[in-house]
């Protein structure tokens, strides 16, 4: 039975990783997949991720229409075992519902890829789709961790250091930039205390006399309320 399955996290928590991986595995077992990706941080057409892996993929723009493309492939005598969706997060809900229909109807394995929600804390469209259909949801085992210490699970915008809670819900970026020069905006992954309290990493040390990163920091902070 094939199976569509989500798999999600904060921002630099390993998704895409385990998205080259899963190929890896599959792919050597002889299952042909594809691969596909949507606004990349390394460039279009391309899943990389922070570990340096990198593999050619298919570009997912609006129009793409992911059941045309797989008919389009298995009519024209290619096979396709799996598909690898990987920042689904920016896909549109109807190409979510032409995912599980290929799962359904195709029996073949969708695996996709996405963080659930943006800046501002909110559900991106895509990723709400995904939650309602997949026949799975797995989150990732490597937790990615916020200045404190505590599990990070809300993805903060910054500018110069500090939280950003206005803008567009797209703006591609990462969370390991630093240099103001860098095109791509600055993201740092948070507990929900320190994202509701706009605590980044570098308010904590410029307003904190002695941030304590993995201390219990229960209360470290309380002058940091707004
Ligand atoms: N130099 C490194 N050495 C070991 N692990 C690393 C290194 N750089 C990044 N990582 C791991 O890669 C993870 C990010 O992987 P990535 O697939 O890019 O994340 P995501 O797609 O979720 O944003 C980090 O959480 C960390 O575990
Ligand atoms: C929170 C948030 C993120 N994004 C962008 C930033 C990155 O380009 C991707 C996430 O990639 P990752 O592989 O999970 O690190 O999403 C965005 O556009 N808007 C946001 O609010």
């Amino acid at each position: 039975m094939a199976e569509f399955v989500f798999f999600t996290g904060p921002m630099d928590c390993g998704k895409s990783t385990l998205a080259l991986q899963l190929d890896y595995t599959h792919n050597s077992t002889g299952r042909e997949g594809r691969l596909f990706t949507s606004r990349d941080r390394a460039g279009e057409a391309i899943i990389s991720s922070r570990l340096g892996l990198r593999r050619p993929a298919i570009e997912v723009g609006d129009q793409l229409d992911f059941w045309a493309y797989v008919v389009g492939e298995l009519t024209g005598g290619k096979r396709i075992d799996y598909l690898i969706c990987d920042e689904a997060q920016f896909y549109r809900p109807g190409q979510v519902d032409q995912l599980a229909r290929i799962v359904d109807e195709l029996q073949i394995d969708v695996f996709a890829f996405g963080i659930l929600t943006d800046f501002q804390t909110r559900i991106f469209p895509g990723s709400q789709r995904l939650v309602e259909l997949a026949d799975r949801i797995d989150t990732l085992q490597v937790r990615a961790l916020c200045w404190c210490g505590q599990q990070a699970t809300h993805n903060a915008r910054t500018l110069d250091g500090e939280m950003v809670t206005e803008g567009d819900q797209v703006v591609v970026g990462d969370t390991a930039s630093t240099d103001p020069a860098d095109p791509v905006a600055a993201y740092e992954v948070l507990c929900r205390r320190h994202h509701r309290r706009r605590v980044t990493r570098a308010v904590a040390k410029a307003t904190l006399s002695d941030p304590l990163p993995f201390g219990d920091g229960s209360d470290d902070d309380s002058q940091l309320w707004d």
